[in-house]
């Protein structure tokens, strides 16, 4: 799965460019691999119109209410309308500017699931936790208590692993600590929703991944994807990811 989350990046006018240059390149990109991207809310209802249709499309995040005063924020009911398929949730720029909790993740993680859509929930140590080695014990309490009232059902989850200080740096772990990080994620998902969801769940790596370096990532045992920043925005690296993918 190649997912590229966009960030506060691409106007309308923008996202009609991307989906043009995808448009032309679109028989590049492989069936066995879901594609998705994230745009802002502004240009969610453009890039599901303009995108061919095997790049679905997700929203950066949701609120879980139905309804309510609740200035600036976006119920499902209105990314339902939008064609929307994914949410991202607890991302680690949420989590850190805008003060989401872990219990407001596993909120939004219900809400989400009970629209029907698909979360991609993220979770990742920042790099004073990893140098004290808790990496392991943050991620899994970030893990464990989004996934608290979801569905068992590994279909309906995503779970990104992006370890903060690889976030927009160029810093990566070795695929090979991020392939233990990831396995760790599995067992905390076979915990909280049963074996069957952990073997199910989608469980993508993200921080720093581009075309050179995405497929020393995807080709580990339990490393499902990308979630990519910087290196989506681009239509053409977006291909050059895609077939990286194709052949790891
Ligand atoms: O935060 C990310 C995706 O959600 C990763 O961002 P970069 O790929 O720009 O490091």
């Amino acid at each position: 799965m190649l997912v590229g989350n966009w960030k506060m990046f691409k106007t309308i006018h923008e996202t009609r460019h991307f989906a043009e240059v995808l448009g032309r390149n679109v028989g590049k990109l492989s069936a066995d691999i879901d594609f998705a991207v994230c745009p802002p809310y502004t240009a969610l209802q453009v890039a599901k119109v303009v995108l061919p249709a095997q790049i679905l499309t997700g929203a950066q995040n949701m609120h879980q209410a139905e309804d309510g005063a609740y200035t600036g924020e976006i119920s499902a009911s209105m990314l339902k309308e939008l064609g929307v398929t994914y949410v991202v949730l607890g991302h680690s720029e949420r989590r850190q500017m805008f003060a989401e909790t872990d219990g407001g993740v596993r909120d939004k993680v219900e809400a989400a699931q009970t629209a029907g859509f698909v979360p991609i929930v993220c979770v990742g140590e920042n790099d004073s936790e990893r140098e004290a080695g808790q990496t392991m014990a943050v991620v899994g309490r970030q893990t464990r208590i989004a996934l608290e009232k979801a569905a068992k059902d590994g279909d309906k989850l995503v779970v990104a692993y992006e370890p903060v200080w690889a976030i927009g740096t160029g810093k990566t772990p070795s695929p090979a600590d991020a392939q233990a990080v990831i396995q760790g994620i599995r067992k905390v998902v076979a915990e909280v929703l049963g074996e069957d969801a952990a073997s199910q769940v989608r469980i993508l790596y993200g921080g720093s991944v581009k075309p050179g370096n995405i497929a020393q990532f995807v080709s580990q045992p339990d490393i499902d994807g990308a979630l990519v920043g910087g290196a989506s925005l681009d239509p053409e690296s977006f291909v050059a990811m895609a077939q990286s993918m194709t052949t790891a």
